[in-house]
């Protein structure tokens, strides 16, 4: 049975991209917005359309503090953003219906968002993957780690150095494997399903475009960013 150990280092890396993850938090919680009110098709997008775009903002920044991305070439950078924005924002989102919540909280939010405009196919594929998140009980590390490898997958469109990509991503896989095996002792598959989620979240990601031009109203507006990052 071989001893797993995070070493200092790996320790270092850990609390750097967990403390920077919670620092880049959205600035006001969506999540109490929806469970205060109820509102229109009209209204919820413009607010999907508002919230998109600071988790872009925010996934820049907390880019920036992942040890060594800044080292890679300018033109990678952007592509590993433009490449993740949407898979971060559902694992984002993820995360904040997975939280814990008061009793009868999530299944109001569930309905809130279930009547949002989004279309009907789409419901089911994106609450699957939100239960499936949270069955995980991610601690924090686990979660900003995961964004992290999220982030620095090799083969998105238009990377030139995916040999580069691979060598950050291996480094931020194997905290998160021996985070695994310490966090969930009795689990030893977990590591495994924790990486499945991922193929989930990229088949989810790729309705995302046409989730946003079947949102139950006409004249879909986006800002500038969101032209750039979602492909409308
Ligand atoms: O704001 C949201 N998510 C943000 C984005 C940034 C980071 C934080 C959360 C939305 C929200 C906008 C208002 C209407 C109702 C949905 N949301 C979503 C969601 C729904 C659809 C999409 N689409 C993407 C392409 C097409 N649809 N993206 C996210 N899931 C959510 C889960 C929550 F617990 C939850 F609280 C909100 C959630």
């Amino acid at each position: 049975k071989e001893k797993v150990e995070i070493t200092k280092e790996q320790q270092a890396l850990m609390k750097i991209i967990t403390d920077a993850y919670n620092r880049h938090q959205i600035p006001q919680d969506v999540a109490k917005k929806l469970l205060q009110d109820q509102y229109s098709a009209e209204e919820n997008f413009l607010l999907l359309t508002e919230m998109a775009t600071s988790q872009v903002q925010v996934l820049v920044e907390f880019t920036k503090n992942i040890p060594g991305f800044l080292s890679l070439d300018r033109e990678d950078q952007i592509a590993l953003l433009k490449g993740s924005a949407v898979e971060a924002m559902f694992l984002r989102s993820a995360q904040v219906f997975s939280r814990k919540m008061p009793s009868g909280h999530t299944e109001v939010l569930e309905e809130r968002i279930r009547k949002s405009g989004i279309s009907e196919e789409f419901i089911t594929p994106m609450f699957n993957f939100y239960k499936s998140i949270g069955e995980l009980h991610m601690v924090q590390e686990e979660q900003a780690l995961l964004t992290t490898v999220t982030i620095l997958t090799p083969d998105r469109p238009y990377v030139k150095d995916q040999q580069a990509v691979e060598r950050l991503q291996e480094t931020m896989l194997d905290v998160l494997r021996k985070l695994c095996v310490l966090q969930h002792p009795q689990e030893p598959q977990y590591f495994a399903r924790l990486l499945g989620r991922l193929t989930e979240l990229r088949t989810l990601s790729h309705y995302h475009t046409e989730m946003l031009v079947s949102w139950r109203m006409n004249d879909h507006k986006f800002t500038p960013l969101l032209c750039e990052i979602w492909d409308v």
